[in-house]
Formats: structure tokens, C-alpha cells, sequence
């Protein structure tokens, strides 16, 4: 379902696991920071929302989305005892084909690092056409795609830990 067709933080809908015990990592692109900071809070303020203890949850900046990837793997590969970690970030289209290639990279590359650690990466990255539509899904008309990030960790989490 498109985003417009839906709110990206209405889950009163679904049932969502406690989160009171795991832990998780938040790592946020500074790329278009004032949508990354948005999409941040809102991934935050959802894991407490649900239980998670806020000395579980680990922030992390990088550069820009291209190094989501290298920094959820060195954090699983460091860090044994992550239950999720949460890669947010904002591509917006530029003039160049430079945008394609970073949104190629990035939901490749997070797919292959959760795959390869058998933990769930959660991909809360806006691809978006312009400013506007990554405003929309920070917070505005829209929700925001850090909380829907935030509940697909802890609904991975829950899987993870009960199977
Ligand atoms: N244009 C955007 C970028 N570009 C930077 C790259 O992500 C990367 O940091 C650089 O290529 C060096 O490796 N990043 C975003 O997150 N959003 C953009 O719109
Ligand atoms: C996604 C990008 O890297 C892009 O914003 C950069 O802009 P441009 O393609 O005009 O160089």
C-alpha cells in the first residue's frame, strides 16, 4: 500500500510486542538532518513508547545513507547482544543519477547485513522525489516512517527471540 494511502505511525491496528527486553540500535544518516532528526525521534520515542529501557537503545550518526551499511555491520559484528538495529535516513533526488545508486546500495546492502548476522536491519530510509514528500513522511501528513521503522524492529525482535 502506498504511504499516501496510509499512515506510517497508525498501528492501533496490530498488536505490538513488549520491548522491555531488548535492545536496540539507532543509526541516522546527517544527510538532510532536519527529516533524519525527525524520522530519529520518532524511531526514539517509539521504543519507549513500548517498553524499551532507553540505556538498550544505542544512537549512532554517519555521514549519509551510504553508510547505513557499513555501520550496522561494524555494530553486529561488535556488539553481540543487539536484538535490532534501526537504519534511518533521507535520499532525496538530486540532478544526478547519484540517487539511484545510494538507494541501490543502501537496501542492498542492509538486507545482506541482517541476512549475514541473522538479526533484523530495519530499512527507515525516505527515497523520496523531493523535500516535500520526505516531510510528509517525517512527521507530517503522512506519519512518520521512523516510527513504522521502530515497530518493525520490535515486531522482528519479538520473532527472533520466540522461534
Ligand atoms: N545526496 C544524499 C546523500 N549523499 C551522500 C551519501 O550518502 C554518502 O554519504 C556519500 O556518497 C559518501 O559516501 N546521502 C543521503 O543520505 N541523502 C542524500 O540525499
Ligand atoms: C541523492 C544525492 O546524492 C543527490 O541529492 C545529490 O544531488 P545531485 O544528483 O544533484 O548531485
Amino acid at each position: 500500500m502506498a504511504s499516501h494511502l496510509k499512515n506510517l505511525s497508525d498501528f492501533s491496528h496490530t498488536t505490538i510486542p513488549n520491548g522491555a527486553d531488548f535492545k536496540i540500535a539507532i543509526v541516522v544518516a546527517e544527510w538532510n538532518a532536519k527529516i533524519t532528526g525527525a524520522l530519529y525521534q520518532g524511531a526514539y520515542d517509539t521504543l519507549i513508547k513500548y517498553g524499551v529501557d532507553k540505556k538498550n537503545i544505542i544512537s549512532m550518526a554517519v555521514p549519509g545513507s551510504f553508510e547505513l551499511t557499513g555501520a550496522a555491520e561494524i555494530l553486529l559484528a561488535k556488539k553481540k547482544k543487539l536484538d535490532a538495529v534501526i537504519c534511518l535516513g533521507c535520499v532525496i533526488q538530486g540532478d544526478t543519477k547519484h540517487f539511484d545508486f545510494i538507494c541501490d546500495a543502501v537496501a542492498n546492502g542492509i538486507t545482506n547485513v541482517g541476512i549475514k548476522h541473522s538479526k533484523p536491519v530495519i530499512f527507515g530510509v525516505l527515497t523520496t522525489n523531493d523535500e516535500q514528500q520526505a516531510i510528509d513522511r517525517a512527521g507530517g501528513k503522512h506519519g512518520n516512517k521512523g516510527d513504522e521503522a521502530a515497530i518493525t524492529a520490535l515486531k522482528m525482535a519479538h520473532f527472533s527471540a520466540t522461534i
